[in-house]
């Protein structure tokens, strides 16, 4: 089995490394040794973050195609003091119980900037853009003859603003239950300003890339068609300028690694021939420290953050199909001094050095837990044996497909079901696998998105607009749930077993209190809360994560 390896297909033809335009070939290249190609091959890993843009927003909209896709737009006034003003999804955002300004100063943590240069780093400090997306000289420039005129004493006329130079970044999210696209469209005032973020298209498909393990090219397909909205999302004149990107997550990091290289393999060629830029370094699987560090970096921009002077930041809670992330910036030096060496990752972003704990467990998402939970993760050619669990309604039974293998799982059928029972065998699968945080137990705030949130709305502890929690409110509904599985199994008869799964996973796995409060969020400011944003932030400013 591979491991978590940041591992990319072999690099484009139209990379600078091989020849040709400059415009992203700057980043980290890293060899992958799980990936070693042919001599000549090597592959890279992924760059890794370090953009700041501003937001603000209003909507545009609409459900144009078959799963999700809606299109953003968003405005942003580029100044942290009146970002409260400005935050267009106050509901998301918990201010009065966010993190409390450490007592104690860590040595070599993050300090927040008190002046508003944090917006604005000097040139020569701060990673470039690429060259590609600087506004021409001439338009920035005008000439200051054309606008003075001397001999007749005038007053002299303003100097026309810069023209606004606009441009996008296209970012694939090949997770394990489905591949997402997301179409930033950003807009760079100044060249030696940050751009704005104006807008965010997304759509996804199901099922992810993984599904397609025995049949690549068909996997290729669904990159097709996602491509084809980005063909009529971006105007055509930007086509070859803009970079094209796919990281993957969970889903083919529990591939063979044969099977995840050939996928990658196809993506590159579907890439290749798409009309959009294609550096080097654009298909690849995402570490899942990575996978942390950039969603951490996207709710922290969306919840303003980042930015802001309080010294507060939002911890993050991801639970995927095949792995689950928690990322968060420790009050106290003790839980990064108590954390196993690989839990913690450092990067720079507007000048300055974060060190979060950090870490994605593999095989511990949502889908590969309820596998793990019926005794089934990784038991390929196991086709004629039933896995069965009390954590399922007693007379279902059905065939399940995760990462392209099939189980037949059922309940039992003349055994017991229920929340003490259920419990009891996802304990199996969370006990002696999680880390406990040291601070984990304190006041720090906490976003949960994907299934945390997928589930909490289907069980109608939050409404689809999100909202806050309690770690309680999760065993509640599910001890409800579980002893009453035939009221809620239209909605899914994996509820009982999902949301006491997600229940073990805070109280036993990561140590929460039943009391710390959860910000369930899909989207803040309209945007998708995932790693997608903080990749592309990543991508155009490399972060150096490590
Ligand atoms: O931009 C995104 C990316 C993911 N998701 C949801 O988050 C979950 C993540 O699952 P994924 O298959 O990506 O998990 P992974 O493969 O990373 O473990 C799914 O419910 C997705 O619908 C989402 O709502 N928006």
């Amino acid at each position: 089995m591979m491991g978590e390896n940041g591992c990319q297909a072999p690099p484009s033809p139209h990379c600078p490394h091989h020849g040709l335009p400059a415009l992203s070939c700057a980043h980290r290249q890293d060899l992958c040794p799980p990936f070693t190609l042919p001599a000549g091959q090597a592959v890279n890993t992924m760059a890794t973050p370090n953009l700041l843009l501003p937001v603000c927003v209003w909507l545009l909209a609409g459900s144009l195609f078959t799963e999700a896709t809606y299109y953003r737009h968003h405005r942003y006034i580029p100044h942290f003091y009146r970002y409260r003003e400005h935050s267009a999804n106050t509901e998301n955002l918990l201010p009065d119980v966010s993190n409390p300004v450490p007592e104690v100063t860590q040595s070599g943590a993050p300090t927040y900037p008190e002046v508003p240069e944090v917006f604005h780093p000097a040139p020569d400090a701060a990673h470039p853009i690429p060259e590609a997306f600087h506004p021409v000289p001439e338009v920035v420039h005008p000439a200051a003859e054309t606008y003075l005129q001397p001999q007749v004493h005038l007053p002299e006329p303003e100097v026309s603003p810069p023209a606004s130079r606009v441009f996008f970044g296209i970012m694939f999210d090949a997770g394990s239950t489905g591949t997402r696209i997301h179409i930033y469209k950003f807009i760079q005032k100044d060249p030696v300003e940050l751009p704005v973020l104006d807008n965010e298209m997304y759509h996804a498909v199901k099922p992810g890339l993984s599904e397609y393990k025995d049949n690549p090219e068909e996997g290729g397909n669904t990159i097709r068609q996602l491509l084809k909205i980005a063909k009529k999302t971006v105007p055509e004149e930007e086509w070859k300028r803009t970079p094209v990107v796919l990281k993957a997550t969970a889903g083919l990091r529990l591939l063979p690694e044969e099977k995840a290289i050939a996928l990658l393999k196809e993506v590159q060629e579907v890439f290749e021939e798409s009309p959009f830029f294609v550096p080097d370094n654009s298909v690849s699987i995402m570490n899942g420290a990575n996978e942390g560090v950039l969603a951490w970096v996207t709710v922290n921009f969306l919840t303003g953050h980042l930015y802001s002077n309080t010294r507060r930041t939002v911890g993050i809670l991801d639970l995927g199909g095949g792995s689950t992330q928690i990322t968060f910036l420790p009050k106290s030096k003790k839980t990064i001094q108590s954390a196993p060496p690989t839990y913690t990752a450092k990067f720079s972003l507007f000048n300055h050095t974060y060190e979060l704990y950090t870490h994605s467990y593999l095989g511990n998402g949502l889908y590969a837990g309820r596998l793990a939970t019926l005794g089934a993760l990784g038991a390929d050619g196991l086709d004629w044996k039933v896995f069965t669990s009390s954590c399922l309604p007693k007379k279902f039974r059905e065939e399940v497909t995760f990462g392209g293998s099939t189980y037949k799982v059922s309940g039992i059928p003349d055994g017991y079901a229920g929340y003490k029972l259920c419990y009891y065998e996802v304990m199996r699968v969370v006990k002696g696998i999680f880390h406990q945080p040291y601070e984990v137990k304190g006041s720090s705030v906490f976003y949960a998105f994907s299934h945390y949130f997928d589930r909490a709305v289907e069980t109608g502890l939050i409404s689809s607009r999100g909202g806050a929690i309690e770690v309680r409110d999760f065993k509640k509904k599910a001890k409800e749930v579980c002893n009453k599985m035939t009221k809620y199994r239209a909605i899914s008869p994996f509820l009982c077993m999902d949301m006491t799964y997600i229940t073990c996973l805070l109280k036993e796995g990561f140590g929460f209190k039943d009391s710390t409060v959860l910000q369930l969020a899909k989207k803040v400011n309209n945007v998708e809360t995932s790693w997608a944003l903080g990749a592309t932030f990543d991508f155009f400013r490399d972060f150096n994560i490590h």
